[in-house]
């Protein structure tokens, strides 16, 4: 026999304290014989009489996960998914239906399942501590709530709020929590038990209704308003994902049912809906990503390494501005900001400032909070105040000499191990080391803008960096809130070197006729964030224009952007930062800029249908990531999708560029692009790609467990890019523009894959 999650203690007034804790896991979720374990605590405490029931987590640092995501990930009949929703339904039920109140003590994660398990009490307490953390993040595996939270969560916050918090599957912090209704008391650790006991003894809680502004009040308690609230939010989601996430609908729909549906009727919807999705290919993408970035939390770490506590910024350009922000307020460790004029650091500093100042009139962040941020951060032109730095990153100008002139400045100024980071997105590592006296302390740490929101980071050891460099490296960027991939040092890394021919491809279908708004459109609609011509005008013309001779002369022809851009940069049209590039931009919207057919001396005459565009264009990208793995840039398939996904925005639901080869068939990409190469030999397949589809082979050897037959991971890069908030940064030259992921760092955690995992995009290349 299994032992029971659930233990059960009666206190002297009668209150059972319920101690939540799956054995053996650091982490509680809702197994399979969690529905058994419930009913027999019930039936158990019933026997005792007990006045009031308190469920505390026996974990030191989470409440309840969720369901198990290996356990669904383990279904295999759609049957047996809808029978996982019903049983919740059932349990949660019976925990409604107790003659006594249940109180949900909250320390950690409350998420998924686990908040469905709140809900389902009569009240909810929560400390204030940061990393408690409540929230439906079903979406992000493509999923929805299917333990009746979909039902009980407008109830209690709104309609408004539940649909936004289920469609985003933001984590909201404690404070909100209480500010929302979702929790009824938020208390320092020390008294969580003592105050939930309380409200134990309180009586069952009467029905009340969401705390709502009048407005929303006015809305939501009609029909009509309603209908307003769904319509629009159905609009949104479809402006989002594009049509291509059925989750988001069947939310809405879930929702919608909470209002319109007698219960019977709404849970039914419920938990079809949740059945339908767990077999979805969508959800199974999805969940990969989720075991994919779980796995790679584990890797490349070392608990032993010295932690990094004071840091150095070299430029004060976008780049730079963003590196010391997520520094300073994800790692919260001291940046120091060099650049060599004042107005460099005073930008870079003001960009933190506006981003914290936002928070603090949202009152996420109190004034206090803002100052102790800022007070982390301060600014020179010289090397004063160096001496102690523990990491010192440079985000610079592509410029070799320059690049290596620093490395020489920061071993005479710094301590014997410090380590010099180059925020580099082209030039291979060794060649900034060559010079080095200490080559194992200079390392790549390619950020991609903006960066406060883009999950990834490609860290790049030369041949000479120390384990002890590339573990620490490790170890701040994942404080820093990032997903890094180690890869190899040769020029344009991975994520660049994917993007290059992608973008160029698209260069080519211009310059052969094309539309632009047709071809950025294509690519939009296989499920990037944005296409790749807009793409090229965020980054800067002359950003691509920098890196991709240093990607031919490393790397090859096909590197080659076309000759006719030149004409771009003549004109001063780089983009969104000169107001023209491909589209003319004004404040609030962008067109294509016709003038620009005569510029590159091209007639618009379509010829291709969407999907052969965006069939060309990815083929580049597939071919290139085949020829990355097979060079050893990246150690697996996995860090190549993750690093595709989070990086550049590849859609999620494909899963990457590697786990779309699988579901296509070597054979099939192989052979089409072999077509393609008929007419253009730049198409030709690579000969690992060949090699793999002769043998009939896949990327992923083992296809993992969890991804079945469609594979996949991670995450999610969309909007600043669509919002044309995403820019390069790369030195005090660059314009600060941006957008911040305020929901990132707010109480209200947007960890959205879907909406939010890449919301911009390197644009160095
Ligand atoms: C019916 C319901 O509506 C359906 C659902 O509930 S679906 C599930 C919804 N819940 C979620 O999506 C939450 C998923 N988990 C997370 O986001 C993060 O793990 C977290 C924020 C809770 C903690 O993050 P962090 O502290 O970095 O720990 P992390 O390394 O991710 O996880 C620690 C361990 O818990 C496991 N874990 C966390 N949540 C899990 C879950 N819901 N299912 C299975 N395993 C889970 C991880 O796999 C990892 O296991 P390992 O150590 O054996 O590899």
């Amino acid at each position: 026999m299994t032992q029971s999650v659930f233990s059960l203690d009666v206190d002297d007034n009668g209150i059972a304290v319920v101690t939540i804790d799956v054995p053996g896991e650091k982490m509680n979720t809702l197994r399979d014989t969690f529905a058994d374990d419930l009913k027999t605590l019930l039936d158990d405490a019933k026997q005792q009489s007990v006045k009031g029931m308190v469920f505390i987590s026996g974990k030191s640092d989470n409440f309840i996960a969720g369901a198990d995501v290996k356990m669904l990930d383990s279904v295999e009949r759609r049957e047996d998914a809808l029978a996982i929703s019903e049983l919740c339904h059932r349990a949660f039920f019976d925990m409604k239906k107790l003659p006594f109140p249940t109180v949900s003590a909250i320390h950690g994660a409350a998420l998924g399942g686990g908040l469905e398990f709140a809900l389902a009490c009569d009240y909810r307490v929560c400390t204030d501590s940061d990393i408690t953390k409540l929230g439906l993040p079903e979406v992000q595996l493509g999923l929805l709530p299917g333990g009746g939270g979909t039902q009980r969560l407008p109830k209690l916050v709104g309609l408004q709020k539940a649909l936004e918090w289920t469609l985003t599957g933001k984590q909201i912090r404690a404070k909100q929590a209480k500010k929302s209704g979702l929790v009824n008391d938020c208390v320092p650790q020390t008294v969580l038990l003592k105050v939930a006991k309380e409200f134990a003894l309180k009586g069952k809680a009467k029905a009340s209704k969401p705390k709502l502004d009048r407005v929303s009040q006015l809305l939501e308690s009609n029909p009509f308003g309603r209908n307003i609230i769904f319509k629009k939010a159905q609009e949104n989601v479809l402006k989002k994902t594009g049509g291509h996430y059925p989750a988001p609908l069947a939310i809405i729909k879930a929702i919608r049912a909470s209002v319109e549906l007698d219960e019977l009727k709404a849970y039914k919807t419920e938990a079809e809906g949740f059945a339908t999705l767990v077999m979805s290919s969508e959800s199974k993408a999805l969940r990969g990503i989720f075991f994919a970035t779980t796995e790679m939390k584990k890797e490349w770490r070392n608990d032993d390494a010295l932690a990094i506590t004071k840091t150095a910024v070299l430029g004060g350009g976008l780049m730079g501005a963003g590196i010391a922000h997520v520094s300073a307020v994800k790692a919260g460790v001291l940046v120091r900001i060099k650049d060599v004029a004042e107005q460099g650091i005073s930008n870079a500093m003001n960009y933190s400032y506006k981003i914290l100042d936002k928070k603090q009139k949202r009152r996420i962040l109190s004034t206090a909070e803002l100052q102790q941020t800022m007070n982390r951060i301060t600014g020179t032109t010289n090397y004063s105040g160096f001496k102690h730095i523990d990491l010192v990153i440079e985000a610079v100008f592509e410029d070799l000499s320059l690049k290596q002139g620093m490395v020489a400045d920061v071993e005479r100024e710094c301590q014997a191990n410090t380590i010099f980071a180059s925020n580099t997105s082209s030039l291979p590592i060794s060649q900034i080391a060559a010079e080095a006296a200490r080559p194992e302390n200079v390392i790549g740490l390619h950020y991609f803008s903006p960066v406060e929101k883009m999950p990834l980071v490609e860290i790049i050891p030369h041949e000479g960096t120390s384990q002890e460099t590339i573990a620490r490296i490790v170890n701040f960027a994942r404080k820093q809130g990032k997903t890094p991939i180690v890869v190899k040092d040769k020029a344009g890394f991975y994520v660049n070197r994917i993007l290059a021919p992608y973008v160029n491809e698209a260069a080519n279908l211009l310059l052969a006729g094309e539309p632009i708004e047709k071809i950025d459109a294509a690519l939009v609609e296989f499920g990037f964030p944005v296409g790749p011509l807009a793409l090229l005008d965020e980054v800067g013309i002359d950003i691509g224009s920098k890196i991709a001779p240093i990607l031919e002369k490393e790397l090859g022809d096909r590197f080659k952007a076309p000759d006719a851009f030149s004409r771009l940069i003549d004109a001063k049209r780089l983009g969104r930062k000169t107001g023209r590039g491909f589209y003319l931009y004004d404040k609030k919207s962008k067109k294509v800029d016709e003038s620009v057919y005569e510029l590159l001396g091209v007639s618009p005459s379509p010829r291709l249908n969407k999907s052969e565009i965006a069939q060309r264009c990815v083929a580049q990208m597939l071919n290139e990531a085949a020829r990355c793995l097979d060079e050893g840039i990246i150690a697996s398939p996995r860090d190549g999708d993750i690093g595709a996904i989070f990086g550049i925005g590849f859609p999620p639901f494909l899963g990457g560029p590697f786990s779309y080869m699988d579901k296509l068939g070597a054979d099939k990409v192989s052979s089409e692009m072999a077509t393609f190469a008929n007419f253009n030999p730049v198409f030709a397949p690579c000969a690992p790609l060949v090699a793999m589809a002769d043998a009939g082979g896949r990327f992923y050897q083992v296809v993992p467990a969890h991804t079945q037959q469609n594979i996949v991971e991670t995450t999610v890069v969309d909007d600043a890019i669509s919002k044309g908030e995403a820019t390069d940064i790369e030195s005090s030259e660059a314009t600060v523009t941006n957008a911040e992921r305020e929901d990132a760092e707010s109480s209200e955690t947007d960890t959205n894959v879907v909406n939010s995992a890449c919301e911009g995009t390197d644009k160095k290349s």
